[in-house]
C-alpha cells in the first residue's frame, strides 16, 4: 500500500443500515491495516452524493476508492469516477457489498464478507471494466436529457415501472426495502401493458437487422454489463463486464398469461428457451436506442436500480472505460 491513497465512501443506510454496521465492523480493521498509509472515510449525506465523493477523490489523486453500499452506491460512485476521468487518473474501484439487492456483485463474485473484500482490495491488482452510458429524457422536461453512466443493468419496461412505483411510494420508509420491491413488482405485474415502442440496435450481433428502425410492444429490455436485476432476476446469464459490448435481452408482445407464466419464470433462471422468438430476442450490441410511438407514453428507464428518466433514451458502451479490484475470473 506504500504511497497509495484510498478513499472510502460509506452508505451507512444502504442495505436498511447494513451499510452503517458493516462499516463499524471494518472501521477499526482498515485502521489497522492502513496504519502506514494515507486514508480517509467520508459518509454519504443524501442522494447523489457518493458521485460527488468520489469524484472528489479522484481529483485529490486516491488510487483507490471502496464503495461501502449497494448497487445505488457502487453505482454512484461509478458516475463520480467517469465524470473526473478516474481511469487516466490511475484510480481503480473496489467494492464492500452492503446493500439489500447486491446484483453487481453477484456478476463479479466480489465476497460478500467484508474482511475478505477488504482483503481482496488490499492484495489485488486492479482490471478494466465496460461501463454504460444512458440518454434518457427527463419526466418533466422533455427537452431535456439525464446524461448517466451505469455499471451493471440500465432497463426500460416493465422493469422501469417497478422502480417508478417503489420510489414515489410512501410506504417504503415503513417496511424492508425487499418487500416494497417484491409488493410493486406484484402490482405492476398485474397492471402493466406493453406499450408500442421504436428500437434500433447498432454494433454487433444485430445481423440484417444492423442500424434498422423496428417497432415492438415493449415487456422489458436490458441493455446488461452485468447479469442479474432486481435482486437476483438472472436475466442476462451471459454477459461479460470486459466484453465491449452489451447483452441486450428483450421480451416483447407478451399477453398477460405468457408475462405471467412464461417470461417471469424465465427472467428468473436466466433461460429465455421456453418464449418464442417473436416474443423474445437476445444480441450483443455497442449502441441502443427506443422512442415511444405514442410521444405521450412516459416509459420509465431504470439505471442500476435507480430512475434514470423516460423514452425517448439512447445507450452506448464505454469499452474498459473504468478500473475495478475484482476476483479473477
Ligand atoms: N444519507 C442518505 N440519506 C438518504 N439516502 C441516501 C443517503 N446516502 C445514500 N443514499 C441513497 O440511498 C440509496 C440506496 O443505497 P444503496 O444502493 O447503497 O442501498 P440499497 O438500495 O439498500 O441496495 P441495492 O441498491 O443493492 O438494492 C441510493 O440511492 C443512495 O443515493
Amino acid at each position: 500500500m506504500d504511497g497509495k491513497k484510498i478513499g472510502f465512501i460509506v452508505n451507512r443506510r444502504g442495505g436498511g443500515g447494513k451499510g452503517g454496521k458493516t462499516w463499524d465492523k471494518l472501521e477499526p480493521v482498515v485502521a489497522t491495516r492502513l496504519a502506514s498509509a494515507k486514508w480517509k472515510v467520508e459518509y454519504t449525506q443524501h442522494s447523489g452524493h457518493a458521485s460527488d465523493l468520489a469524484r472528489e477523490f479522484v481529483n485529490e489523486g486516491y488510487s483507490i476508492i471502496v464503495a461501502v453500499g449497494g448497487d445505488g452506491t457502487i453505482s454512484q460512485v461509478v458516475n463520480g469516477y467517469m465524470l473526473a476521468d478516474g481511469n487516466s487518473k490511475g484510480c481503480a474501484i473496489g467494492i464492500i457489498s452492503s446493500g439489500t439487492g447486491g446484483d453487481f456483485v453477484r456478476t463479479t463474485t466480489t465476497p460478500k464478507n467484508a474482511l475478505e473484500a477488504l482483503d481482496l482490495i488490499l492484495s489485488s491488482e486492479s482490471t478494466l471494466v465496460d461501463v454504460g452510458h444512458v440518454s434518457a429524457t427527463k419526466p418533466n422536461a422533455p427537452s431535456a436529457t439525464n446524461e448517466q453512466y451505469f455499471i451493471n443493468i440500465c432497463s426500460v419496461g416493465i422493469s422501469g415501472s417497478i422502480i417508478k412505483r417503489v420510489e414515489s411510494s410512501s410506504i417504503a420508509k415503513y417496511i424492508s426495502g425487499g418487500l416494497v420491491y417484491w409488493l410493486y413488482t406484484y402490482l405492476t405485474g398485474i397492471s402493466y401493458r406493453p406499450p408500442p415502442v421504436k428500437y434500433t440496435l447498432t454494433g454487433g450481433s444485430a445481423g440484417d437487422d444492423e442500424g434498422k428502425e423496428k417497432q415492438m410492444g415493449l415487456y422489458i429490455m436490458a441493455v446488461a454489463n452485468g447479469r442479474y436485476l432486481g435482486g437476483n432476476m438472472h436475466i442476462a446469464p451471459k454477459a461479460q463486464i470486459s466484453d465491449g459490448q452489451f447483452d441486450v435481452v428483450c421480451l416483447h408482445d407478451l399477453t398477460l398469461a405468457d408475462a405471467f407464466f412464461k417470461a417471469s419464470p424465465a427472467l428468473k433462471s436466466g433461460n429465455l428457451m421456453n418464449l418464442p422468438a417473436h416474443q423474445a430476442f437476445t444480441q450483443r450490441n455497442t449502441k441502443v436506442s427506443i422512442s415511444p410511438v405514442n410521444a405521450k407514453d412516459k416509459i420509465y428507464v431504470e439505471a442500476d436500480g435507480e430512475v434514470a428518466g423516460v423514452l425517448p433514451a439512447s445507450w452506448e458502451i464505454i469499452s474498459q472505460g473504468c478500473r475495478m479490484i475484482l476476483p479473477l475470473s
